[in-house]
C-alpha cells in the first residue's frame, strides 16, 4: 500500500503465535481456492485493515523457501482505498506503520523474502534516457535540469556514438547535476565510465546481458530486454530491473511492430524484478503501464 505519490508504504507486524512472530511484512495473506490474486488482495486487506481497495496493480512475483514452507508471493501495488486503516483482526497483526521508500527501515526485523521488494520500492517509476547525440548537449542538459526540478529521479545516460572523451564528459556532467537532486544515474554499457564518473550503476544492452556471466558490481544494475526469457535471465543474474519494449510505435523505430500492452503484459507478468515499459511512452501512460504489470515507464523523448 502506497501513499504520498508512492513515497511511503505500509508494513504490518506479525503477532505472537504465528511463524515469524514479531517480523514485519506487507499486509496480505493466502489465496483461497478459486480466488484470483486481485480478489484475495481485496478480501485480505478488508479483513485485516478494514479498508476497501479501489485501485491496485500487479507488480512483482517471488518464490521463497522458509523452513516452514515454500511460498509464491504476489506483490501488488495498492494506490487507492476507502476507509481508515486499523487493526481489525488482532490475530493477524500486532501493529502497522508507514515507512519511507528507499530509506533504512525504522522497524525490524522484516521478513527475509522481502529484501529485494524493499529495494524495488526505492526504484523511481520514471526513467529518462538521454539522447544528447540527437538533441544536442546544451538542450539536453537544459531539459534534464528542468525535469530534475519537476521530480525526475532516474536517468540512463545512453549516447553511445560519441568519441570516448565526449561521452565521459557528458556522463560526468549528468551525474553531477543528478547528485544535487538525489537522482540515480546509470551508464549504458560502460562499467568503466560508470566507475570513472561515480555513477550509481550500469544499464546493460540485451547483447551484453546475454554474454554477462555475473552481476557487475554496482549498487544498481538493469538491462534492456525484448522477451520474457531475457527478463528471466536478468532476474537470474540478480539485476535490479529490466526495460521491455518497444511497447508502442516510436519515433526512433516507427516501422517496428510494438509488443502492444497485451504483449507487454504477457512478457512482464510473473516477473521477479521490476520491468519498465519502453517505446512510445509519455508521462500520461504511467498508470496504464502499471495496470499491465509495469514498475514504471522509460522514455527517450517523453520526459
Ligand atoms: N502477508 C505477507 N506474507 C509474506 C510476506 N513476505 C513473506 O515471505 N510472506 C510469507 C509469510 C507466510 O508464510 C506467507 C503468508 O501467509 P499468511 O500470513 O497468510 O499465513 P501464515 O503463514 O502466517 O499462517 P496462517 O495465517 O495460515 O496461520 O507468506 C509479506 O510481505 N506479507
Amino acid at each position: 500500500m502506497l501513499r504520498t505519490d508512492g513515497r511511503e508504504f505500509l508494513l504490518a507486524q506479525r503477532p505472537e503465535g504465528k511463524v515469524y512472530a514479531g517480523y514485519w511484512e506487507f499486509p496480505g495473506g493466502k489465496l483461497e481456492a478459486g480466488e484470483s490474486v486481485r480478489q484475495a488482495l481485496i478480501r485480505e486487506l478488508h479483513e485485516e485493515l478494514g479498508i476497501t481497495v479501489t485501485d491496485c496493480s500487479p507488480w512483482l512475483t517471488r518464490q521463497f523457501t522458509y523452513p516452514h514452507a515454500t511460498v509464491r508471493l504476489h506483490f501488488w501495488r495498492v494506490t487507492a482505498w476507502s476507509g481508515e486503516i486499523g487493526i481489525t483482526a488482532p490475530l493477524e497483526h500486532a501493529a502497522v506503520d508507514w515507512l519511507e521508500c528507499g530509506k533504512t527501515a525504522h522497524v525490524a526485523p522484516i521478513l527475509p523474502a522481502n529484501d529485494p521488494i524493499l529495494k524495488a520500492l526505492a526504484l523511481p517509476t520514471t526513467m529518462a534516457i538521454t539522447m544528447g547525440e540527437i538533441e544536442g548537449v546544451e538542450r539536453q542538459l537544459e531539459r534534464l535540469e528542468e525535469a530534475l526540478d519537476n521530480g525526475l529521479r532516474l536517468i540512463q545516460v545512453r549516447d553511445k556514438g560519441w568519441p570516448p572523451a565526449e561521452r565521459l564528459w557528458f556522463a560526468e556532467t549528468v551525474t553531477r547535476i543528478a547528485r544535487q537532486r538525489q537522482a540515480l544515474v546509470l551508464i549504458n554499457d560502460s562499467e568503466e565510465i560508470a566507475r570513472q564518473v561515480g555513477a550509481d550503476g550500469v544499464h546493460l544492452s540485451a547483447a551484453r546481458l546475454a554474454s554477462c556471466s555475473s552481476r557487475p558490481d554496482f549498487a544498481w544494475v538493469g538491462a534492456s530486454c525484448h522477451s520474457a526469457a531475457e527478463i528471466a535471465r536478468a532476474g537470474e543474474l540478480g539485476l535490479d530491473y529490466a526495460l521491455l519494449g518497444p511497447v508502442l510505435p516510436t519515433a526512433t523505430h516507427p516501422a517496428a511492430r510494438g509488443l502492444g500492452w497485451e504483449g507487454f503484459s504477457a512478457a512482464a507478468t510473473g516477473n521477479t524484478i521490476p520491468v519498465f515499459a519502453l517505446g512510445g511512452m509519455q508521462a500520461s501512460l504511467l498508470g496504464e503501464a502499471q495496470q499491465h504489470g509495469a514498475h514504471g515507464i522509460a522514455m527517450l523523448r517523453g520526459w
